[in-house]
């Protein structure tokens, strides 16, 4: 098969990696800069173009960097529309930049969600503390990434502040239970298709309640419960994502779901878990795409 794998370098493990697990099973693979993608989009033939060449692949790989959603899903979009697969759909990407969004629809499927308000106005400050139990709670930048814009209030005092500061700024926050049991660790799970391939948890680093592991947080290799494994594939089938990093805190009420990732990041997990989980998206892309299709338009 042809396959492209959208990402902006190369020498990214990630991309590094996926690279090379579509060369050992035989596939045709190049890396694309999607910032360099141009597009014919009114053309009865509608056309994705790099250097001046037609792109026309079997499948694609989106690795769509935070910063560039705009841009970078427009260009998965064209792909749909020339009937080109793609592991993950430009509209499930987008849903998963939005964790306002992402959270009121995996709320409505019955996910277990910390409890989150959202609020417009700093009148309505008190009001939003107290949908979230009161203080402590966390403060939540809806388009963050890499722990940025998520702060732990410990008192009401410090939660006013920090709300009042972010919407002087016109931020859109939201404001959460803070999930004080699961004691500075998550669960990461990278779901493909229908399958949880592997999991690991994270824990932050001393002092520290962010797990990210930008942050200084260090992985290791976990065992989840049936309870989790059903909650990360039901939010992957709900944010309709078919690759899915599925972050799930340990709550006293059951897990539940901090975020759904589109492009999860594939160094941590390969290295605490050594399931080959590059290996096992290029293998979920010969069950599914469907080579020489590319005229049947796509749903984008
Ligand atoms: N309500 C909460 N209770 C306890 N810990 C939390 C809560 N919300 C976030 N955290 C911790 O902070 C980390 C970062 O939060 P979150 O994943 O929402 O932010 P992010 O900036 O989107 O990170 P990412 O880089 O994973 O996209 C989580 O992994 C978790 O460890
Ligand atoms: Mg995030
Ligand atoms: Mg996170």
């Amino acid at each position: 098969m042809n396959i492209v794998i959208l990402s902006r370098k190369s020498s990214l493990y990630s991309t590094r990696r996926l690279r090379e697990a579509a060369i050992e099973r035989g596939h045709t693979v190049r890396v694309v800069d999607y910032l360099r993608c141009y597009m014919d989009i009114t053309s009865h033939r509608p056309r994705v173009l790099y250097q001046g060449e037609e792109l026309a692949p079997d499948a694609i790989i989106p690795r769509i960097g935070a910063s560039y959603t705009f841009y970078g899903t427009a260009v998965v979009r064209q792909f749909e529309m020339m009937g080109v697969f793609t592991v993950n759909e430009s509209q499930a990407i987008n849903r998963s930049r939005d964790k306002l969004r992402s959270t009121q629809l995996l709320a409505r499927d019955g996910v277990g969600l910390p409890v989150t308000g959202f609020a417009h106005s700093t009148k309505d400050i008190d009001g939003l503390i107290a949908i979230a139990g009161g203080a402590p709670v966390v403060v939540k930048l809806v388009e963050g990434t890499q722990g940025v814009g998520v702060i732990l209030a410990e008192t009401k005092k410090a939660a006013q502040a920090v709300i009042e500061a972010f919407r002087g700024l016109d931020a859109n926050i939201l404001v959460q239970e803070f999930i004080k049991e699961a004691g500075g660790s998550d669960i990461r799970c990278i779901v493909v298709g229908n399958r949880v391939i592997a999991t690991m948890k994270r824990q932050a680093a001393p002092g520290e309640f962010r797990s990210n592991l930008h942050r200084g947080g260090y992985a290791e290799k976990i065992k989840i419960t049936p309870e989790e494994r059903t909650t990360a594939k039901r939010a992957a089938k709900t944010m309709g994502l078919n690759v899915a990093g599925v972050d799930i805190l340990r709550s006293n009420h059951g897990p539940v779901v901090m975020e759904v990732n589109s492009s999860p990041g594939l160094e941590g997990i390969e290295g605490a878990t050594e399931v080959d989980v590059a290996g096992k998206i290029i293998e979920f892309i010969e069950q599914h795409a469907k080579p020489g299709r590319q005229r049947d338009k796509g749903k984008g």
